[in-house]
Formats: structure tokens, sequence, C-alpha cells
């Protein structure tokens, strides 16, 4: 290839969906598709989307977990391809899926240069008191036990966008980014740099997700294990799978079921929410308190960029930090939003996630060096 890709085709496969784009030279989205429910497995039409695509000239792909290893965006080849696949116990809903992503598109483009993107990068710049877990020293470093973090990519460009959206102020200002999808995990940014978040070694840890417990005492976990004759193949699945919104309620994992469950009178609805709602306002406070404060409070993901009643809940709870929403222009929002109170000392803004402007960038850039 000479000269810059111009058409970057972008794969983001979540845990519960596959985002496809295809983005022109001037980073406008000329081809989209969503696939729900999408598992790794069924990966026909992936390959249909590709097909049609008139010009791909470059590949980016998100994927969820770099390890040790991957701390910034690499060019694919057969020994990257099988490093990322390694890392599958670390990330058992992600990694599969971002594997089978790549080697679709390399089978249906072959030759194309495709880059990994890891969501795992932006989170290397927090510091060791906050990413390191208090256990053994040495099984910290033989095996890199650490806060990772993910969901990186769409950190990164919500709170760049939350930057320029609130200049002045002039310094660079303390913001607490909440990505709440079917995945949902806080951070802590200041200067443009994580300085916090709420996932761990793995993407388990933190808030209440759509089918993830999130943090649980690890005591429960091996009381489970010793007490209850739980294996380790059972309890990866019910914390994977069967626990968090699907979990509590019974049924579903999805946030807008939850809130017509607990509106029609559904008390494990009505639970499932309270506590989803208790965990993020917690958690945003402990944001704070690794940060020394808050400047700007960002929503993003499915839940954040679309619930506001989940938003109005959370922030209600958080005045004593300077936090208020206008009512009205938080119920009404679409798109980018600042949704603070008039008088609010912190400013809380509504930016829609854009994964794949931070994928394509990463894409272009890592193919010209
Ligand atoms: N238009 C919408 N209105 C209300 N809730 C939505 C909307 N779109 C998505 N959600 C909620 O967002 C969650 C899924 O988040 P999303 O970011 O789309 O998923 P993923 O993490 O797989 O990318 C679901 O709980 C769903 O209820
Ligand atoms: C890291 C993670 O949880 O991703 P997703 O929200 O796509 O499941
Ligand atoms: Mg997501």
């Amino acid at each position: 290839m000479t000269g810059a890709p111009v058409h970057v085709l972008v794969v983001n496969a979540g845990s519960s969906s596959l985002k496809l784009r295809l983005l022109d030279a001037a980073d406008e989205v000329v081809d989209a598709v969503a696939l729900e429910n999408w598992d790794g497995a069924d990966t026909a039409e992936l390959e249909r989307f590709v097909r049609r695509l008139p010009s791909v000239d470059a590949v980016g792909h998100r994927i969820v977990h770099g390890g040790r290893r991957f701390s910034e965006p690499v060019r694919i080849d057969d020994e990257v391809r099988e490093a990322i696949g390694g890392l599958a116990d670390l990330a058992p809903l992600h990694q599969p899926r971002g594997v089978a992503g790549i080697d679709t598109v390399a089978q249906v483009l072959p030759g194309t240069p495709a880059v990994a993107c890891f969501d795992t990068a932006f989170h290397t710049t927090i510091p060791d008191a906050a990413a390191t877990y208090a256990l053994p020293a040495e099984w910290n470093r033989r095996w890199g036990l650490r806060r990772y973090g993910f969901h990186g990519l769409s950190h990164a460009y919500v709170t760049r966008r939350a930057a320029e959206l609130t200049r002045p102020p002039a310094r660079e200002p303390r913001i607490v980014s909440c990505h709440l999808g079917a995945g949902a995990s806080l951070a802590a940014v200041a200067g443009g740099r994580s300085v916090d978040t709420t996932m761990g070694f793995t993407p388990l840890a933190g808030l209440v997700m759509a089918t993830r417990t999130g943090s649980v005492d690890p005591g429960l976990v091996l009381w489970l294990q010793q007490q209850a004759g739980m294996d380790a193949d059972c309890l990866s699945h019910a914390l994977e799978r069967e626990s968090g919104l699907a979990g509590l309620s019974g049924g579903t994992g999805d946030m807008r079921e939850i809130m017509s469950g607990m509106d029609s009178g559904d008390e494990a609805c009505r639970l499932a929410f309270d506590v989803y709602v208790h965990r993020l306002r917690r958690e945003i406070a402990a944001m704070t308190g690794s940060l020394g404060g808050i400047d700007v409070l960002v929503f993003t993901g499915g839940v954040g960029e679309h619930n506001a009643r989940v938003r109005a809940e959370a922030a209600g709870g958080l005045r004593y930090l300077g936090v208020t929403l206008d009512t009205k222009a938080n119920e009404a929002c679409t798109g980018e939003a600042d949704i603070s109170g008039a008088a609010a000392p912190v400013r809380t803004l509504v930016v829609p996630a854009r994964e794949d402007l931070e994928i394509t960038a990463h894409t272009r850039r890592t193919l010209a060096e």
C-alpha cells in the first residue's frame, strides 16, 4: 500500500454485540451494521458485510485484552494473532470473539493490513498504587497480576471530547467517565491520562453489568468453592454469564427490559435496578477520591447515552460533590449534550461512544509508522 489508508474497516467485537463500520478519508461513516447477541461462532454476517464493501484499505480491530505485552496498537501478523488468542483465559467473553473477527476478515480480505487496538492500552498510565493488588508480591511479579482496566478506547475518546466541550476552564479537567453498555466501567482521568478504573485484571470487576457480577467478595467465591462444591468452570460460567442484571432479575440483562419490569411491579427487576444504581453512584464517588475531586462527569455506552433515569438516580446521590442535573436537558438529550444544572460546579455531559473513531486514528497512525 502506498500513502495513508483511505477507507478503514472497524471491527468492534464486544461481549454482546458486533459493530462493523467503514470510515472514509474524512472519518465519515460510509457503511455500518450492528449485530446484537453475536457470540463469535456465526461469522456469516460479518463475511457478508465485508464482501459488499467496495474498498477497504486497512482494518482496525478492537481487542479487549493486551496482557503484559501489548500496551499500544500493533500491526497484526501470524505471531501477533497467536499472542492475542493466547490471552483468552483473561477475557473469556471477549478475546475469542476478537480473534474470530481477525480471522474472518483476513480470510475475505487477504493481504489487507490490519491493526489490533487494545482496550487495556489507555490504562497503562494508572499509577502503581491504584494498579497493584495486595497479594504476595512474588505472584504479582510472576504472573503480571495487576489492574489492567478495559473500555480504554471508549474512555479515551469521550474524555478527550469532554475536555474539548468544557473548555474553558483552561486547566486540564478531572473527569469521571462512565461507560455503561453490556459491560460497564468507570475511568478516572486527569490531564488526559487514566489514573484509576473499576475493572481489574479481567473485565469481571467493578460495576454491575448485563450478565457479569462486577466486584464480589473474594471470600464469597472461595466459600462457594469450598462449601457449596462449585468447581472453577461452574463459577466462571455463573459469574460471567448468569449474574449481574440478568442474575438478579432472573431473566433479562437488558436495562430497557429491567425498567419495564420494574414499572409493572416486578420486585426482582426493582432490586436489580437499585443494586446497579447504588454501585454506580458509589464507584463514581470512589473515582473522585483517586482524582482529588471532580470537574466533569461524562456518560456513554447504550445505558449511559439513552437512559435518563439511570443518570438522574446516580447523580441524585452526588449533590455533595457538586453534581446536579438539569432535569429537562437530561430527559431530552440526544447525541452530545450538557445536562448539568444551571449553577452546578461539576459539568455533566453525555457523549456517544465512538470507539470506531479512536480505532481508525490508531490504525492510520500505526500503518504510517
Ligand atoms: N436506544 C436505547 N434506549 C435505551 N437503552 C438502550 C438503547 N440502546 C441501548 N440501550 C441499553 O444499552 C445496553 C447495551 O449497551 P450497548 O453499549 O449498546 O452494548 P455493548 O456493550 O454490547 O456495545 C442495554 O442494557 C440496553 O438496554
Ligand atoms: C470490556 C467489556 O466489558 O466490553 P463490552 O462492554 O464490549 O462487553
Ligand atoms: Mg460495549
